[in-house]
């Protein structure tokens, strides 16, 4: 689907980070492409989901998107701005707009101040003060994630693995961001409270009209919070649709081996999803397959897969907007169950 005016809008997209070897002279010898032609786009208000096995590439987009890394090629447009090579200077009225909020609420709160000066930090970095004061925005912010606003000067060592994530989240909205990168904001907690952070995260996405990019491996919490799904492999996003079509009518192989792993986010009432093992390591991200990078473990794969790398495209005869990246994606009319996997398990 092609977003007319999308808040973020990333093409081509690829950091590769280089190796150094050699001896005596170090040089540079190859380089790690953890994210390699990236396409995306996103809506304002829009909560889109981002899974993909360990490695493919998830965090690095994250970083890319909030600037944290600089792009080596491609393009990264914010609310129509392109920000792929803004320079500090450049970042600094965009910056305040985007921001991300990290898988580990342990390493990223500093023990040493307050959460009162924690919140307050993006305010002072970018010279915000805001009508009633700083300290007032804090309270009000901290009141809204679910904390109590007098604990305001209590350290972060005095809060639970949630409390944290919730001051983490208090950070990020400090500045009124139109777009949070949140990666893997769940998976460091308890499972007992993970629901209650997706959930808060949900709230404010929907009340603030936040558009959101998270980040995470786990399939069923990215299809309770997503409003749309992007599935990477090896640096690309290979499909990429609205959750219930993602969940329900996988076109990529891949996709449907990833879901397959997991039935219970299968559509309710649906039958079970034959289980598709998929053979061979995901292959290294220095020397990726030419074409499809999925070919190798492919059960559809022909010369055509590694001849020609497949766009991210609509299939023919698809309304919803759904994309995919394959040169022999499943077809719409194919109820998924009765699909036969060359290698089940
Ligand atoms: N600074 C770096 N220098 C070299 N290689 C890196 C760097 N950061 C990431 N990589 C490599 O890039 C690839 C993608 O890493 P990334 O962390 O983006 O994946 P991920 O999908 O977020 O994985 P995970 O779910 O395990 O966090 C991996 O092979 C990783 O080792």
């Amino acid at each position: 689907m092609t977003i007319t005016d999308p808040l973020l809008d990333v093409s081509g997209l690829t950091k590769h980070f280089p190796i150094r070897g050699g001896f005596p002279f170090p040089r540079t010898v190859g380089a790690v492409r953890a994210v390699d032609g990236l396409d995306l786009q996103v809506a304002e208000g829009e909560s889109l989901g981002l899974v993909g096995e360990s490695g493919c590439g998830k965090s690095t987009t994250g970083r890319l998107i909030t600037r944290l890394l600089e792009p080596t090629t491609g393009r990264i447009t914010y609310a129509g701005r392109d920000i792929t090579h803004a320079n500090r200077r450049q970042l600094a009225s965009v910056r305040p707009e985007i921001q991300m909020i990290f898988q580990d609420p342990y390493s990223s709160l500093n023990p040493r101040q307050t959460i009162g000066r924690i919140v307050a930090a993006p305010m002072e970095i970018h010279g915000i003060s805001p009508a009633g004061g700083r300290e007032r925005r804090v309270r009000e912010l901290l009141e809204l994630v679910g904390l109590n606003p007098e604990h305001y000067n209590r350290f972060p060592h005095e809060f639970s693995g949630g409390q944290r994530q919730r001051i983490g989240v208090a950070r990020a909205l400090t500045l009124s961001p139109k777009l949070i990168v949140a990666d893997e904001p769940v998976s460091a907690l308890d499972v007992s409270i993970q629901a209650q952070v997706v959930n808060l995260l949900q709230t404010l996405q929907r009340d603030l009209g936040i558009a959101f990019v998270f980040i995470a491996h786990d399939l069923a919490v990215v299809r309770h919070f997503s409003q749309r799904v992007a599935v990477m492999y090896l640096g690309r996003v290979v499909e990429i649709a609205h959750r219930s079509d993602l969940y329900e009518n996988p076109r990529h192989p891949y996709t449907r081996a990833l879901l397959s792993a997991v039935p219970e986010v299968t559509a309710e009432g649906a039958p079970p999803r034959d289980r598709i093992r998929l053979t061979g390591d995901v292959p290294s991200p220095i020397d990726p397959p030419s074409g499809c990078r999925f070919r190798t473990r492919c059960w559809k794969a022909t010369d055509q897969c590694a001849a020609r790398t497949p766009p991210l495209a609509r299939i023919e005869g698809d309304a919803t907007g759904h994309l995919t990246a394959c040169h022999h994606p499943e077809t719409v009319e194919k109820p998924a169950a009765a699909q036969g996997p060359a290698t089940p398990g």
